[in-house]
């Protein structure tokens, strides 16, 4: 469906985006992920005809498009940010463009009543924007992105400035609307909790590069860099150097908080003795901020194990050495 070669985008001398390559297929959900100008939303806004590229081609749907304008790509883009008409009802921002298109009456009620119910706002139609919440105002703005059913969807930190509970359910809504219409999704977020929920691939950036490309499962259980290794997974991996096990100078070991035992595993653990400096209750765990020659580790425990602990006391902390990773510089080592 998309076919990136080679692509590459630059700014003056600067280059935020450094020659990527990267095939999506249709019906694919993919999210780009990264920290905070890695070259996300520029990537994105290649796509949708929005920034010129630099380099290399842009194809969707077997044709070339660097040079086509966004109207012409066969796709709608779903901002955080999208300018809604102040003078319109709720319904008629969101019927706008599929008159515009020329649809029966019927069949643009049915559009808007899908996806109205889906942002939740089939209560608010007959509102003004300026008569509705910010939050409220933004899934109208991605209610009118999406209700136009182009079959390639681009968004771009679509739920950043809602709250936290409503972002979780309308990110499983986007979800299921993708599935009902057999979209092909491209997502923009910093989030790592979004990108794992969502994503059948993810594309971690950092620095205008592809890091790597997988499933989350694949991300998260075989990074091959202690940078994915350490953007994915919520807490993050604790990367532990110094003295233990049989580390080489530049070393580190990458273990994942649920995987930091309070009593010994097996044979072959690796010991830590740390001080306990504070307990963070979460209700269904409890995540164990301790201290190692001045590293900060994180131990994600059960409540009960961790409610018998003294901040402030020493506790010694048991790693099974096949749930640990090891790392040279930002390269993964084989185990
Ligand atoms: N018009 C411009 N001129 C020069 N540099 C730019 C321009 N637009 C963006 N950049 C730079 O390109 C890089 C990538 O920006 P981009 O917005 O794609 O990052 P991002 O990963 O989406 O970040 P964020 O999560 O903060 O939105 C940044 O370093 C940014 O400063």
């Amino acid at each position: 469906m998309i076919e990136l070669s080679n692509v590459g985008k630059a700014y003056g001398k600067i280059e935020v985006i450094k020659s990527i390559s990267l095939s999506i297929a249709k019906g694919e959900f993919v999210v780009l992920v990264g920290p905070s100008g890695s070259g996300k939303s520029t990537l994105l806004r290649m796509i949708a005809g929005l920034e010129g590229i630099t380099s290399g081609d842009c194809s969707i749907a077997g044709k070339r498009v660097n040079n086509l304008p966004p109207k012409e790509r066969g796709l709608a883009m779903v901002f955080q940010n999208y300018a809604l008409y102040p003078h319109m009802t709720v319904f008629d921002n969101l019927a706008f463009a599929l008159r515009v298109q020329g649809l029966s009456k019927n069949e643009i009620k049915e559009r808007v009543a899908r996806v109205s119910a889906i942002v939740q706002l089939d209560q608010y139609l007959d509102r003004k924007p300026s008569q509705l919440s910010g939050g409220q105002r933004q899934r109208v703005a991605m209610a009118r992105a999406m209700v136009r059913d182009t079959g390639l969807f681009l968004f771009d930190e679509p739920l950043s400035n809602l709250d936290a509970k409503l972002r979780g359910q309308m990110r499983v809504e986007i979800r299921k609307l993708h599935d009902n219409l057999g979209a092909t999704s491209i997502y923009v977020t910093h989030d790592q909790t979004e990108a794992m929920t969502l994503a059948d691939r993810i594309v971690v950036l950092d620095k205008g590069n592809i890091e790597q490309v997988g499933t989350p499962h694949e991300l998260y259980e075989d990074p091959r860099t202690r940078f994915v290794a350490g953007f994915l997974g919520s807490p993050s991996m604790n990367f532990i150097d110094g003295d233990i096990g049989n580390l080489q100078a530049n070393e580190a070991y990458g273990v994942r908080p649920e995987n930091i035992k309070l009593s010994p595993t097996g044979e072959d653990d690796l010991k830590i003795m740390s001080r306990l400096e504070l307990i963070e209750y979460l209700g269904s765990s409890a995540l164990c901020h301790c201290n190692f020659h001045g590293q900060n580790i994180v131990a994600q425990l059960p409540p009960a194990e961790a409610s018998a602990l003294q901040a402030g006391g020493d506790v010694e902390l048991y790693i099974a050495r096949d749930t640990a990773m090891k790392f040279n510089g930002n390269q993964r080592l084989a185990a």
